[in-house]
């Protein structure tokens, strides 16, 4: 039976689609603390709950080796995410994160890490009202445990740690179609390296394409063309907050990110994310700003290349520059740092740009999910303010 897990948990209901008496908001009220389960669910006895501190080198070592060999592979399976160590940590320690909502595992007897499943405190907007919810990431379980029904007891057991600290809401997404997502979106990919995505299988020789003429194709300026375009630096933090909350404000979901989030979320991280703005020469305005995170995938199965280095769009706003212009700034840029790809959701203003910054649509899409909390109706990708990683 399909579902058999989803059915069971507060989140809007494939039956209740089309049901406009529904109101918008939590499914279900919270809970008095009292009464939410205190100690963990129960585990198949093999295994045993550790709490991951991230921090420690040997734990996100581990952390790290689980999701390399068992996380998310492409629908071909030719590539699988390979997040670095220093972007795990970026990601799983955010402003008031909680340790023990990174939850691993293990075999009691090996002590070996076999899944993995984490949250992080996030306050998100959905239309007028700001919601305190988690963002639940890296459900990971071993190639070699699945289908042994764990991802619904660990799902059971991050909402309960969830809980003992009064957040009622979750936001989440998957390649796959659960009940139900409030958007479904489109990724796209830039080519900024043909010749090794060609080489790799991760594009193919358009037809009646020569590999010169494809290279031409996509061949970038040597530098940005936008006068005042730098990195971002830690004193552009309250211009960028003003910036990116005020550009945010028209998306029906995103989140409500102050000074601290901004820091932390936005400000450039060596490998993990890079962030641009333009400061006008005349006024020294910040006017416009643009980010990408950086998401390697290995390549399975090629001689010649192990890692594709990818970067992801994140968050990007224009009050001067056209989105254009900007986001072929952040191509230039990607290329001078020697990515391979440039890869993009069709969310916020995301598809005014696609095409004619020559991405192609990539083969899959990516499901955005609210828990305990419902939509009037599913929002088009471009409703849509909110980045997972
Ligand atoms: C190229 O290597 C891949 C390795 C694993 C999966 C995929 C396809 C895929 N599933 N891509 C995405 O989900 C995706 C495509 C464009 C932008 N963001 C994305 O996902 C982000 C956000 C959700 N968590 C994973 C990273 C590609």
């Amino acid at each position: 039976k399909k579902h058999k897990f989803w059915e069971t948990q507060p989140v809007g209901q494939f039956k209740d689609l089309g049901n406009a008496s529904l109101p918008e908001g939590p499914i279900e009220d919270p809970t008095p603390l009292s009464e939410v389960k205190q100690e963990p669910y129960n585990l198949p006895s093999p295994y045993e709950w550790i709490t991951c501190d991230i921090d420690s080198e040997e734990m996100v070592n581990e952390v790290y080796n689980l999701l390399t060999n068992n996380y998310v592979e492409d629908d071909e399976n030719m590539f699988r995410f390979n997040y670095s160590k220093e972007f795990l940590r970026w990601a799983l320690n955010p402003p008031g994160y909680f340790r023990n909502w990174h939850i691993g595992v293990r075999v009691k007897s090996s002590k070996k890490l076999v899944a993995f499943i984490t949250g992080v405190p996030a306050r998100i907007r959905a239309r007028d009202h700001v919601v305190n919810m988690a963002e639940i990431n890296f459900l990971c379980v071993h190639k070699k445990l699945r289908s042994k029904r764990l991802a619904p007891v660990m799902i059971k057991e991050v909402t309960r740690r969830v809980h003992l600290e009064n957040i009622w809401q979750a936001a989440y997404t998957a390649g796959v179609v659960l009940p139900t997502p409030i958007s479904t979106c489109q990724y796209w990919h830039r080519s900024l390296n043909p010749k090794k995505l060609i080489d790799v299988g991760f594009s193919r020789l358009g037809a009646r394409m020569t590999m010169s003429r494809t290279i031409k194709l996509y061949k970038l300026p040597e530098s940005t063309v936008t006068p005042g375009f730098r990195k971002m630096e830690l004193h552009d933090v309250p211009a960028v907050t003003r910036l990116v909350r005020n550009y945010l404000s028209q998306f029906v979901v995103a989140p409500d990110l102050d000074e601290n989030d901004v820091e932390h979320w936005l400000l450039p991280k060596e490998n993990v994310v890079d962030s641009y703005l333009v400061e006008s020469p005349e006024t020294h305005e910040i006017t416009d700003f643009c980010s990408f995170y950086t998401l390697p995938s290995s390549i399975l199965g090629n001689q010649n290349y192990s890692t594709l280095k990818a970067a992801y769009s994140y968050y990007n706003v224009t009050t001067k520059t056209p989105l254009l212009q900007l986001m072929n700034d952040a191509l230039i840029v990607a290329k001078q740092k020697d990515y391979d790809v440039f890869n993009a959701l069709d969310v916020m203003e995301n598809e005014s740009f696609l095409k004619e910054l020559k991405f192609g649509p990539g083969d899959g899409k990516l499901h955005y999910y609210l828990y305990n909390y419902r939509l009037r109706q599913e929002l088009k990708p471009s409703q849509l303010g909110l980045v997972l990683l």
